[in-house]
């Protein structure tokens, strides 16, 4: 759902610039649904994301992650969430 064409422009392209709220106003409500929608959505989404944002920035201002490129691209594999197929996605982590 979230790489349909007719609604994510470039579905397959990383850019985290389309979630910002200039990039965000004309879009539909429900084009966007990891959580779920309606009477039975996550009850934990909040709690998640922010959970997530504090990790990230943790993580962030202590290391330098960048991509390994002596080992193969991650190929994406859906497994109820979109995740990365065997033998996996890796990182090299460096402290600053
Ligand atoms: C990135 C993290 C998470 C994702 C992507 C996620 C996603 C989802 C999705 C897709 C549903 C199904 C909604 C439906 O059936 O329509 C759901 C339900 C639920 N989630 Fe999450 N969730 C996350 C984290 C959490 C956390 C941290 C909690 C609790 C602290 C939580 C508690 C629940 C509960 C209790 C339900 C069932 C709600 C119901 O059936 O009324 N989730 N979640």
């Amino acid at each position: 759902m979230h790489h349909n064409p007719n609604i994510w422009d470039r579905p397959e392209e990383y850019d985290p610039y389309r979630f910002s709220p200039e990039n965000s106003t004309d879009r539909h409500p429900y084009a966007f649904l990891p959580f779920s929608a309606g009477p039975r959505n996550c009850i934990g989404q909040h709690f998640a994301m922010n959970e997530l944002k504090t990790a990230v920035a943790l993580i962030l201002q202590r290391f330098c992650l960048t991509p390994d490129d002596t080992l193969p691209e991650p190929v994406p594999v859906h497994k109820i969430v979109l995740r990365a197929d065997s033998p996996g996605l890796f990182l090299k982590i460096n402290p600053l």
